[in-house]
């Protein structure tokens, strides 16, 4: 087949692919695909309603940015492990609002390769004779299983989540692991003892490679370790990346902060069209792996601080700091009234806005609006096949109006 004839048929087998509206036979149980077995317009549709219903107060919302083929998406796969009562081992994930195993064999969200490991790791723990972890009774090793996967450079990370730090025969465990998947290029023991819900626990050890992945975005290499923040979607990340950037509107002179910066994505690739980019971030890991991204793609109108962001931004506001722009892009909480606060004395011209939360945007935007005149609203599609969805809005100061 030509490239030319193969691209006709990938795009009509993608058409028909998001037209037969793929139906997850697992999402009722597990809660992950509110959206499955709904067209994919109409799932845009559904976001788009929602979004304009909570900020059209603000302004005009644009179309959603959307994806051409909605599924097997997610670069970032967690399963949980679970023994039956007759000894049968099972993986994949909560039933919703519960603590029960749902059983998975495939996901029409995740990466396909990832859902592969979570099964085949299944399969080991009856040879090496690794028990799941039961949280009634305390009884058991293994607690979760992540898979991280990068989109560009197929690096893999499978992060092991015991209860305790000793593992029998791990070294054997991780090469039967890599024998049937070879693509695994690091493997990271996480020991999490607390009863909490929290997936991955302090502690780690690296058990094979270097302890991270690398991957590939807008031209610059970024270095993802288990407990950082990395966008789940690759392919809608550089869409929602260029946008944001492009609302920032630089010029080379501009002085901006880059606010819950994560790894130092947004800020690293909008610093070649900056003077100065400041990141700040909660999470240490997170901190480490932006310092090195820094060094590896040779940025150096860049510096990190790890910091909780409503602190370094009323300490920047009380020094009389100068910020041309802030670009913030906050989880799902959304920021907090002091930030929005500091924010406005600080004056920057324009605040570029990421949410992954409309609910919590929506309040923030009402805090800003006191300084602030929202210009743009645009949602994207991170996640299809689910109820949520990703934000972005241009805030411009009043004054500079
Ligand atoms: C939605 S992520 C965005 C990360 C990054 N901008 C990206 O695109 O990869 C939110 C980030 O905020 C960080 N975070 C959460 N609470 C924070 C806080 N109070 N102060 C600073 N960072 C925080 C999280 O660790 C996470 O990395």
């Amino acid at each position: 087949m030509t490239e030319k004839k193969q691209a006709g048929y990938n795009k009509k087998m993608q058409k028909n692919d998001t037209r037969e509206r793929q139906e997850c036979p697992y999402h009722k149980k597990c809660g992950g695909c509110e959206y499955s077995g709904i067209p994919y317009e109409e799932q845009l549709q559904k976001k788009e309603k929602r979004v304009a219903k909570l900020l059209r107060e603000f302004g005009k919302v644009e179309p959603i940015v959307g994806m051409s083929y909605p599924y097997y998406y997610r670069n970032k796969v967690h399963a949980v492990y679970a023994q039956k009562k007759n000894g049968e081992v099972i993986c994949g994930t909560y039933e919703k609002d519960s603590h029960r195993v749902v059983d998975i064999e495939s996901c029409l969200l995740e990466n396909k390769g990832s859902t592969a490991i979570i099964r085949d790791i299944r399969g080991l723990l009856r040879s090496f004779k690794i028990k799941p972890y039961n949280e009634d009774t305390g009884y058991g090793l293994l607690r979760h299983v992540l898979v991280r996967h990068a989109h560009a450079t197929g690096e893999v990370m499978v992060v092991l989540v015991l209860a305790s730090p000793v593992m029998p025969s791990k070294n054997n465990f991780v090469k039967a692991l890599r024998k049937m998947h070879p693509e695994i290029t690091t493997v990271v023991l996480n020991i999490n003892g607390r009863n909490t819900s929290m997936v991955l626990g302090e502690q780690e050890k690296v058990l094979y490679g270097k302890g991270y992945i690398v991957d590939e975005l807008m031209g610059m290499r970024f270095r993802i370790s288990a407990k950082s923040f990395y966008q789940v979607n690759p392919i809608q990340t550089k869409h929602l990346y260029q946008g944001a950037i492009s609302l920032a509107d630089l010029s080379g002179k501009e002085r901006v902060l880059d606010a819950y910066c994560g790894t130092g994505t947004i800020g690293m690739i909008a610093s070649r069209d900056a003077k100065e980019v400041v990141g700040v971030e909660l999470n240490r890991d997170a901190v480490r792996d932006a310092v090195t991204n820094a060094k590896t793609n040779q940025v150096k109108n860049i510096c990190f601080v790890c910091q909780d962001a409503t602190e370094y931004i009323c300490k920047a506001a009380a020094n009389k700091e100068h910020f041309d722009v802030v670009l913030m892009d906050p989880p799902r909480a959304g920021s907090t009234k002091e930030f929005v606060d500091a924010v406005i004395s600080l004056e920057p011209d324009r605040v570029v806005y990421v949410s992954c939360n409309p609910e919590t945007l929506a309040r923030d935007l009402k805090w800003f609006c006191r300084a602030y005149r929202v210009e743009t609203i645009r949602p994207y599609d991170m996640f299809p096949l689910t109820g949520h969805v990703e934000t972005v809005v241009l805030l411009s100061h009043k004054k500079a109006i």
